[in-house]
């Protein structure tokens, strides 16, 4: 068996989909959450300086978070049921990455307190002007260009997930971020209800119950 370390700081953002990968596989691996200090000094030795980082039998590096998370569903079976489902859900998780992209400055303003205080967890509402400015400029553009397309990708299929063969690494990955749409933008996140639908089959999935019950509370 293969040993995994997945670090990444005190969020679930562009790790949780990997964490859930391994959850619903029920593979261990060592969930390395970092702190602000020690996140400087790893960042210097991933490959592209950035985290998430998979490290595989303590030397292998995977750096670069849509590749992570393709590997483990290749290495778990939640990669699509053939190669041309594979394209298609490869397809949907470069759109909504795009879009998260877009959205990003916002996801960065609404954790810079968490940052500031060395990710703990920040109790203070991010003042109210501003965030609503972030939120109109970034947040809600990108969600209301691409939330519509990738519902109606949803609605395609002959399953309750993005895949007509049932449950992928997308599902995953599409349904932490709607999570996390909910806590920071629940009205904006109540005009998609099949998006909200769909997060909550995969939450509901038993394989993840224990985790998601005893995982830390964190708005991304
Ligand atoms: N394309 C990369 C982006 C990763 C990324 O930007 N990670 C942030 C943390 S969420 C980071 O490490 N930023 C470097 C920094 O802040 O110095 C991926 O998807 O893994």
């Amino acid at each position: 068996m293969p040993e995994y370390k997945l670090s990444y700081l005190p969020l679930r953002y562009l790790a949780e989909p990997a964490r859930l990968i391994f959850h619903y596989a029920q593979e261990e691996f060592e969930d390395e959450q970092l702190g602000f200090d020690e996140w400087e000094s790893v960042k210097q030795t991933s490959p592209f300086n950035t985290l998430p980082l998979l490290t595989i039998n303590g030397k292998t590096q995977i750096g670069q978070s849509m590749t992570i998370f393709r590997y483990l569903a290749k290495q778990f079976g939640l990669d699509g049921g053939t190669d041309l489902e594979d394209a298609h859900i490869n397809c949907i998780a470069e759109y909504f990455r795009e879009m998260m992209e877009k959205a990003r400055p916002f996801v960065r303003f609404w954790n810079r307190g968490i940052v500031e205080k060395n990710f703990e967890q920040n109790d203070e509402e991010p003042e109210f002007p501003l965030a609503v400015q972030q939120l109109k400029l970034y947040l809600e553009p990108a969600v209301r260009e691409y939330f519509p397309v990738i519902i109606d990708l949803l609605k395609k299929s002959k399953s309750d997930f993005f895949a007509d063969s049932g449950i992928t690494w997308v599902d995953f990955f599409i349904s932490e971020y709607v999570d996390s749409l909910k806590n920071v933008a629940p009205e904006l996140a109540e005009q998609y209800p099949e998006l909200l639908e769909h997060s909550k089959i995969v939450h509901s999935i038993p394989q993840l119950q224990n985790y998601l019950e005893s995982r830390k509370h964190t708005d991304w």
